[in-house]
This record gives C-alpha cells, structure tokens and sequence, in this order.
C-alpha cells in the first residue's frame, strides 16, 4: 500500500538513484532525487521532503563521512522536524552512531535490502506526522494548498522591481509593511516573502486584525491563561508566541486601535510578550510582516495611527499597485487562473477570444486581482465552449453589483453556491478566509452557509 510522505534521495551515484527512483515512487506520495547536496537548501525549501536519505560520501576516495553528517546538521539547522536516513556504502558502526547522536533517524548500509530500506523510511516519515500531529492526508494538503499560494510574479516592469527587492530583503530579519488596496495580493506576496526567507520552512502565522473584535485582539495576539476572564477557561497561547521562531503577519494593521496599538508596540520594543492575566514575559523570536489598504502616513497625521508603531513596522515598504496600473499582467493571470479553474472544475476552457482578451485589460478591476480570479472562476463554471467570449465575463459594471444579479437568478444562485462550496473545501472551512477569498463579510457569508445550507 502507499505510505503517504515525501522523500528526497540525495546521492551523487546515478546508478543508485536510478533504482531509488522505480523503487520508492511505488511506497510514497513524491520522491525527489538529488545528485549534489548543493541544492538541499532549495530542495528543502521547495519540495518540503519529511524524510531525506542522505549518502555519507559525496567525493569519490573519501569514506569518512564527513561530508554526510556536516549535511545532516545542516538538514536538522534548517528544518528541525525533517528525518535523516543516513545511507552509507562502508558499514561503518561508529559513523552511524556518531549521525544517530546528531539526530539522524536511522542508518542504512549498501548494497541494501529494498524491504528493509521501504520500512525505514515508512517508519521515519510515521514519526514526522506523529511530531506534527497530522494525519498524511493533511500533511498532503497542507502542500497542495502552500503550491496554490505561490505567488505568480509575471514579467511586468513594476512586479519585476518589487521582485528584486524582495529577493534582497527576504532573508533579512528587517520588518515589512505591504500597502495596497484590497485584492492587490498583499497575503500572497507577505507568504512569498515569508516562504523565501531562513524561517520558511516554519509556518507563518497570520491574524487578521480587521476580522477579530477588539476584545478579543489582546487575547488572540498575546494570549491569556485560565481564569484570566469569563470565558478563558484554559490557558491559551496567542499568535506571538505561536510565530517565536517564524514569521507574524499581522493583516490589516490600519484596523488596530490606539490603546492597542501601544500595547503591540511594547511587545514588539521589548520583544517578548505577556499573556493576559499573566505577569511573566515570555521571550519572542519573530519577523514581522504587516499590510493595510488604508494610508497608515495620513492616519498618523491625524491621530489614528502611533507614529512610533508606524517606523517600527515600517523598515522596508512594498507598494502593490492596483491591477489597472499593472495591465501588462491581466491576461498571463488570467490564463493561469483558467488553466487552475479548468482542472478544478474538469470543465474544457483553455482561453480568451480575442475580444474577451480587450475587455479584460480595459476593464477597472476595483477588486484587483481576487476579482479577476472570481470572474475567471464563474466563467469558466458557465462557459460553454473552449474559449470565454466577453458574455462570459460580467464586467460592465462592478461585479457585485445588481446588474448581475438580475442576469438569471437560478443559475447565479447555483454558481454562487458552488463557488462557496469550493472556497469552503479550499480553506478547510475557515470563514475568514473564505469570506476574504469571495469578497464578501463574514456576516454576508453566514447567511449564505445558512441560505444553501453548507
Ligand atoms: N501574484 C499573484 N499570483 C497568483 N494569485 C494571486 C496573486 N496576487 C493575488 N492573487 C490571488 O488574488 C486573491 C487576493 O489576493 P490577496 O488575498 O493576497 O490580496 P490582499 O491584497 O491581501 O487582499 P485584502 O486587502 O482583501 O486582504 C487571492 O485569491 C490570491 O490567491
């Protein structure tokens, strides 16, 4: 049967990885083979192995395996929760014992016996979803969902420039704050960043400071322990202390109020943080990364907006125009998210008629880049043939407005509640995402899983 888990090979012999690479795709979800340890960064970064099989000897004449364990503190350095399979062609006892001690899961020797090697590794990636919790099947879809998020940068001129300071800033630990107006994919550039810096291999923790209620904030933020207030009946550790050691997004900061405000401000000064109803600070170890579509310089003008909290958070600025300033990049977004909404839905569209094409780059897209995505997504839902023809897009005026509702209310409704359906399964049901995703509040939302019943 096939274990779930994902394996990486990394060993210069092209004969073993020829074997490896009939032999393993039979027991696991993905296996990635390697000649070279140079690329063991990128690999872990982007292929996210949860076990990796490393050769102890990368030059021809050396048998110390050296070269093996200096890899696998390295593979351990970057991503703790990573199994080390150590695979060595010189039975070498005290070598194993020595890579044991320094963290590996276990040791195997070749000429090996593909049973034993195949159980090795079920037994290694069983204990990365034990550590993590999860069942494989998460695990899998936690993947999926992070290759969904990669950002698409396009050739543009302007993208290309944030690109380039991006790549600069990401592994830095220097704050950021991400400007723009809804839909212009400040989330997807914040987990860009996140994803391309040294803590990517951990995952970003997001709160959405416009979705919780300002009671709550300090609770969700900081964190409280038992007793702390009515309902804290358990201790409850918040979103900082969850971040320690990755990276805090904190979404729609321009929504924080001022008392708040000073209090994040300390935490962030003093870099550790209290929980509620506790008097003892706990040390954190976070990147932060902010967004807001409001205009943070105007808001501290007139008061709303601490101007100290504003150049703390504010080291690096990334400004995401909106879609209209950036025409260049409607259609290949367009066609990457029709070739997405294809697959999903198995429906047969593969493109834009050409007067399709000059409506999509001449409309305004008040919604940026959420609303193309909607609008692809119902056409494609609706299309009838290969190409979406302007008939299929309902752009003559903003997409929420009643014109469209009036356009057939039957099959609305049931385009409406597919794609609510598809965002619920996409998100895992969590609203706020879901919500975000459709544009739409959470109290339109709630309505609408009452209304279809979901
Ligand atoms: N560069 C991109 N490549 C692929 N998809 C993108 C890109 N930018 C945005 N999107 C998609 O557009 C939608 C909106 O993006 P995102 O949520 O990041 O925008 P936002 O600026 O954070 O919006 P809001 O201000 O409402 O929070 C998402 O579904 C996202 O997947």
């Amino acid at each position: 049967m096939m274990s779930k888990g994902k394996i990486l090979v990394v060993d210069d012999n092209s004969g073993i990885r020829a074997a490896l690479k009939i032999l393993l795709p039979k027991y696991f979800n993905a296996v990635e083979l390697l000649a070279s340890p140079a690329a063991i960064h990128a690999c872990l970064r982007d292929f996210r192995p949860d076990v990796v099989l490393l050769d102890m000897n990368f030059e021809t004449d050396t048998n110390t395996g050296n070269e093996g364990l200096f890899w696998l503190s390295e593979i351990k350095r970057i991503s703790s929760q990573t199994e080390v399979v150590l695979f060595t062609a010189y039975a070498d006892i005290a070598l194993a014992v020595e890579g044991m001690k320094r963290g590996a899961f276990d040791f195997i020797v070749k000429p090996w016996d593909n049973e034993k090697l195949v159980s090795v590794l079920q037994a290694a990636c069983d204990k990365v979803v034990q550590k993590s919790g999860k069942t494989g099947k998460t695990v899998a879809k936690e993947t999926e969902s992070s290759a969904v998020a990669k950002m698409y940068w396009g050739e543009g001129s302007v993208m290309s420039g944030i690109r380039r300071t991006v790549e600069k800033i990401a592994p830095t630990e220097a704050s950021v704050l991400i400007t723009g107006e809804n839909g212009t994919g400040k989330d997807v550039l914040a987990a860009e960043i996140h994803r391309l810096s040294d803590r990517g291999l951990k995952p970003m923790v997001c709160v959405d400071a416009g979705a919780i209620t300002e009671t709550l904030f300090e609770s969700e933020l900081f964190g409280h322990v038992k007793g702390a207030f009515t309902d804290a009946y358990a201790d409850h550790v918040g979103k900082m202390e969850q971040a320690n050691g990755s990276t805090l997004f904190l979404d729609e900061i321009g929504n924080i109020p001022l008392h708040l405000q000073a209090k994040l401000l300390r935490v962030l000064q003093n870099r550790s943080v209290t929980k509620v109803g506790d008097t003892h600070p706990v040390p954190v170890d976070i990147r932060l990364i902010c967004a807001t579509n409001k205009n943070l310089e105007e808001m501290v003008r007139n008061g709303t907006f601490r101007e100290d909290l504003y150049y703390r958070i504010n080291t690096i600025r990334l400004e995401l125009p909106p879609l209209r300033e950036r025409q260049d990049e409607i259609l290949p977004l367009a066609k990457l998210f029709i070739a997405r909404y294809a697959e999903k839905y198995h429906r047969p569209v593969t493109g834009v008629t050409g007067a399709a094409e000059k409506l999509l780059v001449s409309s305004r897209w008040n919604g940026n880049i959420r609303e193309l995505q909607n609008g692809i997504e119902k056409a494609v839902i609706l299309a009838d043939g290969e190409l979406l023809d302007v008939e299929d897009f309902h752009l003559s005026s903003s997409p929420a407005s009643e014109s469209e509702a009036s356009q057939g209310e039957e099959t609305l409704e049931m385009v409406e509640e597919r794609a609510i359906r598809a965002a619920m399964s996409r998100f895992n049901g969590n609203l706020t995402h879901v919500a975000k995703s459709l544009n739409v509040s959470r109290p339109t939302l709630y309505a609408k899983l009452k209304k279809y019943n979901i």
